[in-house]
């Protein structure tokens, strides 16, 4: 009996950003199902667990903790003697830089690409109509970022450096599903993007998230 335990769906985005960090870092979880088609996340037993009724939430013996990038944060932390080393907390200037582009995934790039998931992904799965404006606004908005990426991969094979980090890894499960609509454009005409997309998503710890989520 694992340790650790992730409530959450495997293919849920937030829920695949903890289960990558997991296993990049070596740690083994027992993953429990949360049926969100039934509400499980809204009843009162999980709502003592994760206040927002949203998945994932860890346990790790008497701690219990919400949002995935804090989760990740703490497995990384947490387990820093181990695994692939995702926060270069021997190099404070490193782990400073892991710190500002996890960031910018949490600030710049999240919200543009959720958005757009949204409505070219998971709207398609309940049968609802995308709005494509929103569509459009977004693209422009996730472009601009993605143009500072680019600039920023032309000088450094990762984001923080050269060194793969925690920054990298929290954008995998998004644009993973990016990858799926016509908008990958936005990842594959950028060639220093597309690089770095490549070489992160191809990592064994991502691909075993797949691998158990069957995709
Ligand atoms: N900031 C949080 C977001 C969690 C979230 O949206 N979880 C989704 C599934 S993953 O996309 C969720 O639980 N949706 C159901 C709901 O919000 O009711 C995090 O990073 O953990």
């Amino acid at each position: 009996m694992a340790a650790v335990k992730v409530y959450g769906l495997p293919l849920s985005t937030c829920t695949a950003r903890v289960l990558t960090c997991l296993i990049e870092k070596g740690v083994e979880y027992e993953l429990i199902p949360v049926d969100l088609s039934v509400g499980a996340h809204k009843q009162p037993a999980f709502l003592a667990k994760q206040p927002f009724g949203q998945i994932p939430v860890l346990e790790d013996g008497d701690v219990t903790l919400f949002e995935s990038r804090a989760i990740a944060s703490y497995v990384s932390y947490k387990y820093k003697d181990q695994g692939t080393d995702l926060l270069r907390l021997g190099n404070v200037k490193e782990t400073a830089l892991v710190g500002v582009w996890a960031e910018v995934e949490s600030q710049q790039y999240n919200p543009p690409i959720s958005t757009i998931v949204y409505e070219l992904v998971i709207k398609g799965m309940y049968g609802m109509t995308t709005d494509q404006a929103v569509v459009d606004a977004q693209s422009e908005k996730l472009g601009k970022v993605l143009d500072v990426y680019e600039a920023r991969l032309t000088e450094n094979k990762y984001l923080a450096g050269n060194f793969y980090s925690l920054a990298d890894q929290n954008h995998i499960p998004y644009t993973f599903f990016l990858m799926k609509t016509p908008l990958a454009s936005l990842i594959n005409s950028r060639p220093h993007v597309k690089a770095w997309w490549e070489d992160i998503s191809s990592r064994p710890s991502f691909q075993k998230v797949l691998a158990n989520a069957n995709v």
